[in-house]
């Protein structure tokens, strides 16, 4: 690829940034960055990075082969609207906006677009993510390949039906946020039963990393690799039965099931925003809530 341009400088774009380079898939001086309007935000991946930041859009676009959307949800009817028109004819777009979908970018391009939608995770900083990637018909085989390769340095990259990205959102796109959480639980916990926090931390990393080392090694299922660690009338069953008695894990196939969810109602306002509505992500959020 020669040219990669990216709209929307955040985390999830630095990500990308630091993985493609990392790869040496896209020379640096080849990948452009804007944002809406922070210019300091700008210099420091131009300093980091040694990439292009500029707001001139001609600039931005010109023999660009592909450009990723990596605003906000609720930035994305504005941002297109002001960005859309100066698209090349033949450059690919990615979308990493959770719920957009591909026909709504067409559609507020008012064009045909070749469109790869793709939904990453955080872990995408340290080359861990898990993305799923689907493309309308417009994608060519080359541009389908290269999209999965631009993922693939950042984390495992799998093609999937456009209507699984819901889905994908809220199982692995969100999924960093379940397992902080249940760390977070894991750190509260340890002042309680007198460990310190320094130890307790290592103890925790420790054993995430090595259940999901099990996990990715192991033939056994998951159910098993519990079962496993659970002695008769020991301290693990001691410790599942109040998370059973809570309907802990009922609690999260809700969690993963809502997030989806919100994917799905996202990608409905995003699309009535695109027609005209006045829906607002806040006006959404209250509606679901
Ligand atoms: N953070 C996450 O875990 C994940 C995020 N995503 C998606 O990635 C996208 C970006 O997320 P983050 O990087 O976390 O957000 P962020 O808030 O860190 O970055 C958003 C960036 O977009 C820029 N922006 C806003 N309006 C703009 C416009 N009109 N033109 C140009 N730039 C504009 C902002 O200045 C900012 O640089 C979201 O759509 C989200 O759904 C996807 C997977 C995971
Ligand atoms: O919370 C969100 O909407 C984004 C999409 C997936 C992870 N973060």
């Amino acid at each position: 690829m020669r040219k990669l341009s990216i709209v929307g400088a955040g985390s999830m774009a630095e990500a990308l940034i630091s993985g493609i380079i990392a790869n040496g898939l896209i020379n640096k001086q080849n990948i452009w960055v804007t944002n809406r309007s922070d210019r300091e935000r700008l210099s420091s991946l131009q300093k980091k990075y040694g990439i292009c930041a500029t707001y001139d859009k001609a600039e931005l676009f010109r023999d660009a082969d592909a450009v990723i959307l990596a605003m906000k949800p609720k930035d994305a009817v504005a941002g297109l609207a002001k960005i859309l028109p100066y698209l090349p004819k033949n450059t690919l777009v990615i979308s990493v906006l959770a719920g957009l979908a591909i026909t709504s970018i067409e559609k507020m391009a008012g064009r045909e677009l070749a469109v790869v939608r793709a939904m990453p995770n955080t872990s995408a900083a340290i080359g861990k993510s898990a993305t799923g990637l689907a493309f309308n018909s417009h994608v060519t085989d080359e541009q389908a390949l290269l999209a999965k390769k631009l993922f693939e340095t950042v984390g495992l990259a799998a093609f999937v039906e456009e209507s699984q990205l819901d889905a994908v959102t809220g199982l692995s796109g969100s999924g960093p946020a379940y397992i902080y959480y249940l760390v977070e639980a894991m750190e509260n916990s340890a002042s309680e039963i007198g460990l310190e926090s320094h130890l307790a931390k290592e103890l925790i990393i420790q054993t995430l990393l090595g259940a999901a080392e099990m996990l990715r090694t192991s033939d056994k299922p998951s159910r098993q690799l519990r079962h496993e660690v659970t002695s008769p009338g020991g301290t693990t069953e001691a410790g599942i039965r109040i998370l059973e008695n809570r309907q802990v894990q009922a609690s999260l196939i809700h969690c993963i099931k809502e997030a989806t969810a919100q994917s799905k109602r996202l990608g409905r306002m995003l699309s009535e925003a695109g027609d005209g509505s006045s829906t607002s992500v806040v006006e959404l959020r209250e509606r679901s809530s």
